[in-house]
This record gives structure tokens, sequence and C-alpha cells, in this order.
């Protein structure tokens, strides 16, 4: 894999920073199965935390109560200063867009019947920040800013490799100005040289926007690469966090 600028975090000493996701003591069941048991984290602007754990611990379930797409069983998920898991879906809705998923399967999570242009608009049109006059060029500028030609809008998710596709998703979410994006696995699924184009895709983004990344993956030397931090899950349970203190070498 190409080297992925992981750039330090702009942190100024003496100033404590408010984490942008606060999980606490979070429960998922899945009937008798419980998938996610006590697990707190917490995530700081422009941060990212790596989650990481062998098949079937819990991380998409996390995920999934993270993003409200599961309302959890029990605990508590703060973003950006107020508990989601008090919150009603209509208090809820103007919030969501804040927090984005991107998926590991981009052709999945992009309908195949729309052109790439209206999946970007569609969040737009839903937040009532639609404009006819500007709202074409909005996309355009949103196609741009993930390394496609705003020409790609007239195409079907079909009709882009895998790697634009995943780019057209990242677009979509950030249409919704996310404050944070969870990255379920968003390079598993692209050919391993297409890869380092995503991932140094969203250090840019991130270094630009401040995002705050929680990036869902099950290859260790990767998280490594990429996060400020590690969380590891085993059967539910968060066994441990430690800080990426260096870079991994070059491959
Ligand atoms: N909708 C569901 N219904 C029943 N059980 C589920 C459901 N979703 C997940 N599970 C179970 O919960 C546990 C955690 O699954 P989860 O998908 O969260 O793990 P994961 O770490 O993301 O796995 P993978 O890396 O394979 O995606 C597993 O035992 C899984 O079989």
């Amino acid at each position: 894999m190409a080297r992925t600028a992981r750039r330090p975090r702009r942190v100024v000493p003496g100033v404590p920073v408010s984490p942008l996701l606060d999980i606490r003591e979070l429960v998922v069941r899945h009937g008798p199965r419980t998938a996610v048991d006590h697990v707190s984290f917490t995530i700081d602007p422009g941060e990212t935390l790596g989650l990481i754990g062998p098949s079937g611990c819990g991380k998409s379930s996390t995920a999934m109560a993270v993003l409200q797409l599961r309302r959890p069983d029990a605990g508590e998920v703060w973003f950006d200063g107020q508990e989601l898991t008090a919150l009603d879906e209509r208090r809820l809705r103007p919030l969501r867009p804040a927090l984005q998923p991107v998926f590991q399967d981009p052709y999945g999570s992009l309908s195949p019947r729309h052109k790439i242009s209206d999946a970007i608009a569609e969040p737009l049109r839903v937040q009532g920040s639609w404009d006819r006059t500007t709202g074409p060029a909005r996309v355009a500028e949103l196609l741009e800013r993930v390394g496609l030609d705003p020409a790609h809008g007239d195409r079907r998710p079909h009709e882009l490799s895998g790697g634009q596709c995943q780019r057209a998703g990242i677009a979509r979410a950030l249409a919704c100005e996310p404050k944070l994006l969870v990255l379920d696995e968003p390079v598993s699924a692209l050919d391993p040289s297409l890869r380092a184009g995503i991932l140094n895709l969203l250090a840019e983004l991130q270094e630009r926007l401040g995002l705050g990344y929680l990036f869902i993956c099950h290859d260790m030397a990767l998280v490594r690469h990429f996060c400020d931090r590690v969380a590891e899950m085993r059967e539910g349970r968060l066994v441990r966090t430690t800080a990426v203190t260096s870079p991994s070498p070059p491959r």
C-alpha cells in the first residue's frame, strides 16, 4: 500500500478539547445475544479512532448505535454536547446529518437507478437546502472535492469504478455537512491499488474540515497507519484503547 498521510492533530497545549462523540457504557442486544457489552470511548474533533477486532465482535453494531440507526439497549451516546439517546426521533432528526456513514460496499450505498448527481443532491433536498439555481454547482463542487470530474454526476453507480463510487458516497456524506464520519471498512472492498487514494482523500478532508472519524477495520496495520488511537473489541467488549505514537513504516 502506498504511503498515506496521517498528519498529527492540531491540539493547542493547555486548551482542553471537548469530545465530539462520547459513548458511555453502550449496550446493543440482538435477541438474547449481547453484541455490544458496556462499551465506552470518545472521539475528539479532527481525531480518528480505529475500532478493530475479529468478525462478529460487535464493531458494526457499535457503529449502528453511534449513528442512531439502531437505538442502543442501554448506555448513552453524546454527540457535540447533546445526549442523542435521550432524544425522540423528532428531536434527533435535525442532528442526523452531522453523523454520516460510509460503508464497505460502495455500490450498495448508492441507488443503482439514480444518477450520481441525484444521489448527492438528495440530502440537500431532504434538508431543505436544495436551490435549483445553486444546487447543481454545489453538487459539482462536492464531486470535485472528492476528486471526481463533475461529468461523473451524469453516470449511474455501475458506470463508475469501485474507487470512484466510494468517492461519490463520500461526496454524498459531505453534502450533509457532517462533523463525524463512521467509516465501516471503507476500503476493504476496493482493489489494493485504489485504497491509498481513498485514505489520502479522507485524511485531506479531515485536515480541511476538522471531521472526526470512527474507522472500523479488520486490519491492524492499516488502523495503526491511519488512526490517532486504536480501540480493540473482543466478544462485545472493549479490551484496550491505545494511542498510535508513530506512523508505521512505509511498505
Ligand atoms: N441484526 C442482527 N440480528 C441478530 N444478530 C446480529 C445482528 N447483527 C449482528 N448480529 C450478531 O451480533 C454479533 C456482532 O455482530 P457485528 O456485525 O456487530 O460484528 P462485527 O464485528 O461488525 O463483525 P464483522 O467484522 O463480521 O462485520 C454477531 O454475533 C452477529 O452475528
